[in-house]
């Protein structure tokens, strides 16, 4: 059988760099070259980033991605990298010039791969199934290939996929059996969410069968605003083996040997009737084959595959979302971040994550203590500033307060909310002054609630922890100390921190149990109605209270508002508020009569 030696680059990429991009794509070539590599494959619009929303209808945009990838192809072989097949994804246009129902001015968006070879794009592969569900939007930005490319590398024939076009039925999965490919190959960006890499194993082993041939996943790390990618680039066989797996949340070069059945003469037409949208009709993808080398490479030694380990769940969370805050920090041209510090848990692990993420030395932490602050606010935040080495200033609000109540006569809750509003313009003052990038520290629960004042404790510019609901929060604190204490390290969060009750501390003796339900409950309750969208009779027949029911659901329902103007922050699980649920802030709509 023939061999092939394949390296699959997964890379982070930077959405809108072209020249970055492309000077990535590049030096990884060069480093797979080094290896032996006969073929390298980059992530799905590895060159222009992924996703790059409208920027797709823009004409400018679309023409630079092109000629970036011509100059790609031509220097590519200027540095003596000819010979190896790079397949990498990138932003075409389709040939005709009809402008598109969205307002393009000419030719039609497509999510493209190219294969380059010798200087010239030898093959281009356009994505069949366009993802419109969930975070995915691409029916809005791209038309769909009707075509399979199959590409004969080395006396292999090699099939070329994009991401969705795995996870559907049909298509390019079913043409690439149809045509006897010894090889699928798909180029992704596979955001992340929580025990996604099971599905996807699954996913790969189950199309590998179904494709009868061995499967090579490449996919995106790194984070792109409420995005973040995990990496775990696969090979599986056609037996469901896993051959070679990437380790997560990290720039990885997967270079796999493995024995391919060899091309036979014809590439068959599939005869796969494949609808590319629902409301298409089926059409039949045709096969185009291109061929580089018909002759296989001269046998030589194989080396065996590299399977690194998949992370826990909790430590895969904590790396997942200490890449988005550390690429979004890196990305947006910051290096440093400023935090209020409560000496609470969802503040105390913001801290932690971040001085993983940039550095301690680059973590600015304000104590702002107002009269209502509970002695251990003040000194749990210095112990944990003590235990991270970030730095640490205290401001007392009590003055501003005092000065702005004798200006503005609030009382009651505004009077309350008035020092989180103080604070978060303390830390956005201190931000803008000082150039760091302001984070918040709510968390999911809180979001679904509407539990935090708004442009006050809710103020800021990255939220990391989002979409983590407080049992969470707690869960990963623990394992973030229990990973020091492995790691013959000081565990950064005190004890305290994860142990005290929570509360937000703006009236004497408030707890967030005053306002709601036990973080078990309230928690189950918002997974049940956010991730799984259940109704009230659902929920009642699951067994939640029908009391604490009503007022969970009128909580989050009237909390839209909020979360629509609350900053960015990484989708963790399988539907994070912003654009992975879309709800009317006006709306008439209740579960219940209120
Ligand atoms: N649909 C809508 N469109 C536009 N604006 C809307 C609106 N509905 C209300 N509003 C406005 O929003 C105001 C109410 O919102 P907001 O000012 O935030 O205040 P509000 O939601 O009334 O109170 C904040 C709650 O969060 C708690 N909190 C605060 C800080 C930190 C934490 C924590 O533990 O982390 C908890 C606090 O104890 C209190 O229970 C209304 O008075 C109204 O002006
Ligand atoms: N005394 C304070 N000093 C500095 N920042 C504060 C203070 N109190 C609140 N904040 C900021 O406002 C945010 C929300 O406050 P809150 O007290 O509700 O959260 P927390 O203390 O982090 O966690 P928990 O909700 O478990 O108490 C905090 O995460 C912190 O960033
Ligand atoms: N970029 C894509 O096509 C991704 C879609 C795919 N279903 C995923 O979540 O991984």
């Amino acid at each position: 059988m023939p061999q092939l030696r394949v390296a699959l680059a997964q890379v982070d990429t930077t959405v809108g760099d072209v020249a970055a991009n492309a000077a990535l794509i590049r030096s990884w070539t060069a480093r797979a070259a080094a290896q032996g590599a006969h073929l390298v494959a980059f992530p799905e619009m590895a060159l222009t980033g992924y996703p790059v929303e409208d920027l797709t209808l823009r004409a400018s945009f679309v023409e630079a991605s092109r000629e970036a990838l011509a100059r790609l192809a031509k220097d590519l072989e200027a540095d003596g990298y000819g010979e190896v097949v790079v397949v990498l994804g990138y932003l075409d246009r389709a040939a005709d010039q009809t402008g598109s129902p969205i307002g393009v001015p000419k030719g039609r968006p497509q999510n493209a791969a190219a294969v380059v070879h010798r200087g010239q794009v030898a093959q281009k592969v356009v994505k069949h199934h366009l993802p419109n569900y969930g975070v995915f939007d691409e029916y809005r930005f791209f038309v769909p290939g009707r075509e399979l490319s199959v590409v004969r590398v080395h006396g292999v024939d090699v099939a070329l996929a994009i991401c969705e076009d795995l996870w559907q039925e049909g298509g390019p999965v079913a043409a690439a059996r149809d045509s006897d490919a010894g090889l699928l190959l798909v180029i992704n960006a596979s955001p992340y969410e929580r025990l996604k890499d099971d599905v996807r194993l699954e996913l790969v082993t189950r199309r590998a069968a179904q494709a009868d041939c061995p499967v090579a996943f490449v996919n995106l790390v790194g984070g792109q605003d409420d995005l973040v990618f995990d990496g775990d680039s696969l090979v599986v066989s056609t037996a469901g083996e896993v051959l070679a797996r990437a380790p997560q949340m990290v720039e990885h070069l997967l270079v796999t040997d493995l024995e391919l059945a060899a091309a036979t003469d014809g590439v068959k037409a599939t005869t796969t009737p494949t609808a590319a949208r629902p409301q298409e009709e089926p059409s039949v993808p045709v096969v185009r084959h291109v061929v580089l080398h018909d002759e296989p490479v001269a046998p030589y030694e194989a080396r065996p595959g590299e399977i690194a380990p998949p992370l826990d769940d909790l430590a895969e969370v904590y790396a997942a979302i200490t890449l988005a805050l550390r690429d979004y920090v890196r990305k947006n041209g910051f290096r440093s971040v400023v935090l209020g510090l409560s000496g609470g848990i969802d503040s105390s692990l913001v801290a932690a994550i971040a001085a993983d993420a940039i550095g301690a030395e680059n973590v600015y932490g304000v104590s702002l203590p107002s009269e209502y602050s509970s002695d251990h606010s003040k000194s749990d935040a210095a112990d944990l500033a003590h235990r991270i080495g970030l730095h640490l200033r205290t401001i007392a609000i009590a003055p501003i307060v005092s000065a702005f109540l004798g200006e503005v006569a609030l009382t009651g809750v505004a009077e309350e909310n008035l020092q989180a509003r103080v604070r978060g313009m303390v830390w956005m003052g201190l931000a803008n002054q000082e150039g760091h990038l302001a984070l918040t520290a709510g968390n999911k629960s809180e979001l679904a609630t509407g539990y935090s004042t708004i442009y006050g404790d809710a103020a800021g510019g990255f939220g990391p922890l989002k979409d983590v609901p407080k049992t969470l929060v707690w869960a990963l604190a623990r394992w973030r100390n229990e990973e020091a204490v492995r790691r013959g390290e000081t565990p950064p969060i005190p004890e305290n921190a994860i142990t005290k009750p929570p509360s937000a501390e703006l009236r004497p003796g408030q707890v967030d149990q005053d306002s709601l339900p036990e973080y078990d409950l309230l928690d189950a309750l918002l997974e049940a109605y956010v991730e799984g969208a259940q109704g009230r009779s659902e929920l009642i027949a699951a067994g939640f209270d029908p009391a604490v029911v009503d007022s969970v659901v009128t909580l989050v329902d009237r909390a839209e508002w909020k979360r629509r103007q609350y900053p960015p922050g990484p989708k963790i699980s399988p539907v994070a508020f912003g654009r992975d649920r879309r709800l009317p802030i006006t709306s008439r709509w209740r579960e219940h009569e209120a």
